[in-house]
């Protein structure tokens, strides 16, 4: 067996080549293939936020990774170990908080930690039990029975789960779904926390606005293939539409615009204008208003989030 690769060494958290997935037949279904031939790099260090539509290939990706689903074909290195040569280093560098609270409900939270570390072979001695529990906000519930939990105390407590071992690198599948707010800013307050303290972050979500947020680079994927990958910013700036919203007051004739440029008036009374910006300027468009007399009561810029981004992306294929 070759020698692993010194971690430190990696730059990447994670690098996936020609991954596929294709799920057997079963049940009179015919095969799925779920991932294509997918080539995905996870910088160390990052905030990394995989997306895509309703089975685009996610939970899969990251199943593959966690190594809970065997992949069909590709090659996938986790903190410089390649699963196949080294699955237990690779394994041992990852946490995965996944969607289902698959939580033993006779354990304690105290003990399913325990059971955890145990399961990963962490000595008594670097165990962070107490710390842990601090950290997701289950001190009190210690040593209750898990299934008198509510449902955002078990999320809490895989999270937990997947930081006993102090991976380098925390997955996190579909988070805050269903949670309330108080939990939603406590994991991402733990999350930020820990990316501080260098540990990467994958996570999948279908709130864009927290991928936005949360997120330094985001991949898009689409029916088990690659869209895109690039940073936050760049991924914004691709959809090249931005609005001027102007309050004229009463209704008020508009002029005549350039092509490429819609307007349309809003509930509230306001006109949107939707412009191209790298083909007209916001200043051009206040001219063109002005020059037709028109009143501007009141004027903002809406730029387009990821929302935008993603359905621009995703709908034209
Ligand atoms: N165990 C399985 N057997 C057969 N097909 C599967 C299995 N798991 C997933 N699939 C199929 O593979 C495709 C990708 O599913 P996956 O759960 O990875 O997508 P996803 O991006 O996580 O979707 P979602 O956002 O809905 O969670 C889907 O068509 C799904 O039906």
């Amino acid at each position: 067996m070759p020698a692993p690769q010194n971690p430190m060494e990696t730059a990447n958290a994670i690098e996936i080549r020609g991954l596929a997935k294709t799920y057997a037949a079963a049940g009179g279904n015919p095969p799925k293939a779920a991932v294509k031939g997918l080539d995905l790099t996870i910088p160390a260090g990052s905030i990394f936020g995989l997306l895509g539509p309703n089975g685009a290939g996610k939970s899969t990706t990251i199943n593959i990774l966690a190594g809970l689903v065997r992949k069909t074909a590709g090659k996938v290195t986790i903190w410089g170990f390649d699963q196949d040569v080294n699955p237990r280093q690779s394994r041992a560098a990852i946490g995965v908080m996944p969607q289902e609270l698959n939580i033993d409900p006779f354990l304690s939270p105290r003990a399913s930690l325990e059971v955890q570390a145990g399961l990963y072979g962490v000595p008594k001695s670097e165990r962070w039990t107490d710390e842990l529990l601090e950290l997701v906000g289950l001190t009190e519930q210690a040593n209750s029975y898990s299934r008198h939990l509510s449902g955002g105390m078990k999320r809490r407590l895989l999270l937990a789960k997947a930081l006993v071992h102090r991976p380098q690198i925390l997955v996190l599948d579909e988070p805050t779904a269903g949670v309330d707010i108080q939990l939603r800013d406590m994991l991402w307050r733990n999350v930020r926390r820990l990316n501080e303290q260098g540990m990467t972050i994958i996570l999948t979500t279908h709130y864009l606005e927290e991928a936005e947020m949360m997120c330094d680079r985001i991949a898009i994927i689409d029916r088990g293939e690659l869209i895109l990958c690039e940073d936050t910013r760049t991924l914004l700036g691709r959809a090249d539409s931005k609005s001027l919203v102007v309050d004229t007051g009463s209704d008020t004739t508009l002029p005549a615009l350039p092509e490429g440029v819609r307007a349309e008036r809003r509930a509230d009374g306001r006109l949107a204008i939707s412009y191209a910006p790298s083909r007209v300027t916001a200043d051009g468009l206040i001219d063109m208003l002005r020059a037709a007399d028109l009143p501007i009561r009141d004027i903002a810029v809406e730029v387009p989030d990821l929302e935008d981004v993603f359905v621009q992306l995703t709908s034209r294929r």
